[in-house]
């Protein structure tokens, strides 16, 4: 998903995309703190967010059913109206557990969809709608320290390299790892979680968590040879620490 540009002078370039996020919760834009509930800070309305960064420049947008992941209901049609409305490209996450829900939000239009707890609780699933759905399937990574955590990161769901390998076995596109512990914070990003990652798949990997100046999304870039494709930013767009124009400049090559 990083944005190739082939050069006179050798082998293609590959620029970080970014992936900036909207989290719906009861229907409102929220960021969390460390993926808390009850930590949530509201932005309005998650489609003039989406809009917001449609038209800022993002190819990418990352959005998230909170509802759905914390078993508190969903927010399914408003991310539905979110999705369909936006010229980019949407992964989606939250809640795709079974069938109807993969479905349903296949349904929209997005480009894929983050699967969360099924990779933990229901890996024969998620086996076969890899299989099925190839790379429009990438699995949400997210971790505590290297265990990693289900059902709105309220429960442990084993370990990370254990399950990466599986994944890897099975055929999985994609990983969009988060470490808990930073998202939502502005305390940069985990750059050694990252590397770590990255030496034991081929598979592309999306950073999530902590992002909170231009130069930490240059530490990501810095990362991209190793494979990290791309980067989710929230906390820091919401609270104005830069722009999503600033950060796309500060990441293009
Ligand atoms: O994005 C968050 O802040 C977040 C916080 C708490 C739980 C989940 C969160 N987001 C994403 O939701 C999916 C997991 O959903 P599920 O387990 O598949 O229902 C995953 O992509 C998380 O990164």
């Amino acid at each position: 998903m990083s944005t190739p540009s082939s050069t006179p002078y050798g082998p293609s370039v590959h620029t970080l995309e970014l992936l900036p996020a909207v989290d719906v919760r009861d229907g409102q834009a929220v960021r969390l703190v460390h993926g808390e509930s009850g930590s949530e800070t509201s932005y309005g309305d998650p489609l003039e967010a989406a809009l917001n960064w449609q038209r800022a420049g993002a190819r990418w947008l990352h959005l998230v059913d909170l509802d759905a992941a914390f078993g508190t209901g969903d927010n399914r049609d408003r991310i539905a109206e979110v999705a369909r409305a936006m010229d980019i490209e949407v992964e989606l996450s939250g809640g795709i557990r079974d069938d109807a829900s993969l479905a349903a939000a296949l349904a929209t239009g997005c480009r894929r969809v983050n699967l969360g707890t099924a990779a933990l609780e229901t890996p024969e699933w998620v086996a076969k709608v890899i299989a099925e759905h190839g790379d429009r399937i990438a699995v949400g990574l997210d971790v505590r320290g290297t265990t990693l955590r289900g059902r709105g990161w309220t429960r442990d769901g084993g370990d990370l390299y254990e399950t990466l390998a599986r994944l890897d076995s099975e055929g999985c596109a994609r990983y969009v790892v988060t470490d808990i512990n930073k998202d939502g914070t502005l305390k940069g990003p985990n750059l050694e979680l990252l590397r770590n990652v990255c030496s034991v798949t081929d598979r592309p990997v999306i950073a999530s968590g902590g992002v909170s100046s231009l130069d930490d999304l240059r530490a990501i870039a810095t990362l991209v040879p190793e494979g990290v494709e791309g980067a989710i930013v929230g906390k820091a767009l919401y609270a104005e620490a830069f722009t999503l124009e600033e950060a796309l400049e500060a990441v293009s090559s």
